[in-house]
This record gives C-alpha cells, sequence and structure tokens, in this order.
C-alpha cells in the first residue's frame, strides 16, 4: 500500500513522510498537509464537485472513529474505494492519540470560533492549525462542502448513535442531511439553537459547510471497539465518497432533540446529583434537582421530557458540564 495511506500509523510515530504526494494505482491524489493532515483528490474527469471533510481524534481516546478514517484511507491507497470527491481527513489531536488521552492540557473542542486566541498551549495551536486546514480546503467556490466530525462518548447511551447538529443565525437544518444521517445508522440528532466552540460549529458557522458532530458509542482503547458498530456509516461515507449514494429523504425512525438548556459549571463547588454510571439520554423527571453551584445557583428540571446528554461535572470552570435536551419535530427544518 502507498505509505501516505499509513497516515494513521505516521501519525502515532510522530513521522514525517519523505514523499508528501503520492498518485494512487486509480489515480487519486494523496497529499500529506500536516501531522494528521491528508487531501485526497479524485482525478478531475472523475470528480464531482463535493468536498468531504472527515475529522476524528479531536478527543486521543476517542478510537473507533480513528480506525474507521484508517480503514476508509486503506480502501483509498489501495484503488478498493475510488473517490469521485475531494477529501480531507484529520485526525484531531495526534500527541493525545499518541498517550490514548482525550486531552493534553485543554479540550481541543473547546477552543474553536476564536477561543484558541484566548488560549495558548499545544491544544490552542492546533486547534487554530485545524481551523486553517479546514479554511483552506473549503475555499473552493461552487462546490459542496460537509464535514463528519466523529466521536465517542465517555459513558454509554441509551442512543447508541447519534449526531449534534450546529446552528447559525438565519440558516435552516436540513431535512436532506438529517435523511443522510438517517440512512448511515443515527438513530437521534440534536438540533442546537445557539453558536458554539466546536469545530463542527466552526466549520457550519464560518465556512458555510453543512456539519455535524457523531458519537459513535463508547470510548475504548485502540483494537478493543468490536463492540462499536460503525457498518452503517462506514457504508454511507464509501458510498458518498464514490458518488453512489442512494436516494432518501426519509426521516422514518429518526429521534430529535432541542437544547433546552446547557448546564455551566461556574466554581470548584459545583455538585452534579446522577450516578457516575448514568446514561446519556437518560430521561430527569420535573422537580429534580440536577444541578448546584455557588452563591446557591441550582439547576432544576422544569421541562416535560427532559434528558440529559454528556454529564461531566469534572469539566474545566466556564465549560459545559451536561446538556438538557428535549424532544423536538420536524417543523423548522429546510
Ligand atoms: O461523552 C462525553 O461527555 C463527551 C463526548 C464528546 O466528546 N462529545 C463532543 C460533542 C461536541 C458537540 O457538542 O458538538 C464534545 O463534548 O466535544
Ligand atoms: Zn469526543
Amino acid at each position: 500500500m502507498l505509505a501516505l495511506g499509513k497516515l494513521l500509523e505516521l501519525t502515532l510515530a510522530g513521522r514525517e513522510p519523505a514523499q508528501k504526494i503520492q498518485l494512487t494505482v486509480d489515480g487519486v491524489q494523496m497529499r500529506w498537509l500536516s501531522e494528521g493532515a491528508l487531501e485526497v483528490r479524485p482525478p478531475e474527469a472523475r470528480d464531482n464537485g463535493s468536498d468531504l471533510l472527515l475529522s476524528s481524534g479531536i478527543h486521543g481516546n476517542e478510537t473507533a472513529p480513528i480506525e474507521l478514517l484508517d480503514r476508509l484511507l486503506h480502501g483509498i491507497a489501495r484503488g478498493e474505494i475510488k473517490p469521485r470527491t475531494r477529501i480531507l481527513f484529520l485526525f484531531g489531536n495526534p500527541e493525545a492519540m499518541r498517550r490514548g488521552e482525550r486531552y493534553l492540557e485543554l479540550d481541543i473542542n473547546r477552543l474553536f470560533n476564536g477561543r484558541h486566541e484566548q488560549n495558548i498551549g499545544p491544544e490552542a495551536m492546533r486547534a487554530a492549525e485545524l481551523e486553517q486546514l479546514a479554511r483552506s480546503f473549503f475555499s473552493l467556490p461552487g462546490r459542496s462542502r460537509l464535514h463528519y466530525d466523529l466521536h465517542t462518548a465517555i459513558r454509554g447511551s441509551k442512543i447508541e448513535q447519534f449526531a449534534l447538529y450546529p446552528w447559525k443565525e438565519g440558516r435552516q437544518h436540513s431535512r436532506h442531511e438529517l435523511a443522510r444521517l438517517n440512512a448511515a445508522g443515527m438513530q437521534a440528532v440534536l438540533l442546537q439553537n445557539k453558536t458554539s466552540i466546536t469545530f463542527t460549529a466552526f466549520t457550519y458557522e464560518q465556512l458555510e459547510a453543512e456539519a455535524f458532530t457523531l458519537e459513535l458509542g463508547k470510548a475504548r482503547p485502540f483494537g478493543q471497539n468490536q463492540g462499536v458498530d460503525v457498518s452503517r456509516l462506514e457504508t454511507r461515507l464509501k458510498q458518498i465518497i464514490e458518488g453512489s449514494e442512494p436516494e432518501t429523504e426519509s426521516l422514518d425512525g429518526l429521534q430529535l432533540f432541542a437544547v433546552s438548556r446547557e448546564v455551566i459549571k461556574h466554581s470548584d463547588a459545583f455538585l452534579m446529583h446522577l450516578p457516575a454510571d448514568v446514561e446519556n439520554f437518560s430521561e430527569l423527571e420535573k422537580g429534580y434537582l440536577l444541578a448546584e453551584d455557588v452563591a446557591k445557583s441550582r439547576w432544576v428540571i422544569e421541562e416535560e421530557g427532559a434528558r440529559i446528554i454528556f454529564p461531566n461535572p469534572k469539566v474545566k470552570n466556564g465549560l459545559r458540564a451536561g446538556i438538557l435536551i428535549v424532544p423536538t419535530t420536524e417543523a423548522g427544518l429546510a
């Protein structure tokens, strides 16, 4: 296989390839851009005008999505997958991947949309670099832009696979993209209703891409992802890459949620009243005292049908310690 097909190996070894550009037997150009960053270009005659950004390893210990991108890249490098799209593969936080940790000093996925400028350290620099790589990739006019940022979660989930859809003033969420996610095996989508500082919020808000964070199961070390079934997503990604996606507009079975409130941890006095092993999408009764913080601030459940995702009282002060969500409908989709 071409050396550049082994981007994951190169990244884990912290090595730069001797040859930065290679052509597959199929005439596809692979170009190494920077650590953990590789661009794939189909031959001009086969290019269908779509640009696809696939990222994983934004959190270094979320290995199932990293292994999935590695398999796709191997398939392309061997000429088994024949791209009609331009693709940018990104492994988000190489040093955290090498250490098998979520992050080193700062969570990269809280450093986009300008936040890296207010911070220092390796993750702030990497977030700036990732923004630049994405900006440059999505700079060609007249092409469709899609970004999937692949993750696995810290805890188990009552709904195993789901997506988070960013928000921008004046822009409607796309029904077509939701149908595509449904076909890719996602069981639920959380429609955001305010701006954010994640990678997909950046590509959605600033680069006009359709962008989604995908949660694919529970985070495990490399080689231990047998319990994470990404087969439907993998099939769909191959079809998107090869331009052979079956048409679908069906949202059947896809559960939609809206953000009701974000729980922000303000101080070291923050307390969250949930069992340590609580699963994502657990329902919370009206009147339940979810969390407390300084100055007698309290989060009491007021919403009908409220559920919690990503509860994490260990985040740094000022960051999101959980999201309260409620069921929503298709009204408002474009
Ligand atoms: O399991 C958890 O608590 C976090 C899993 C994870 O990394 N999720 C992403 C979601 C990003 C988004 O809000 O779009 C994150 O927290 O960065
Ligand atoms: Zn993650």
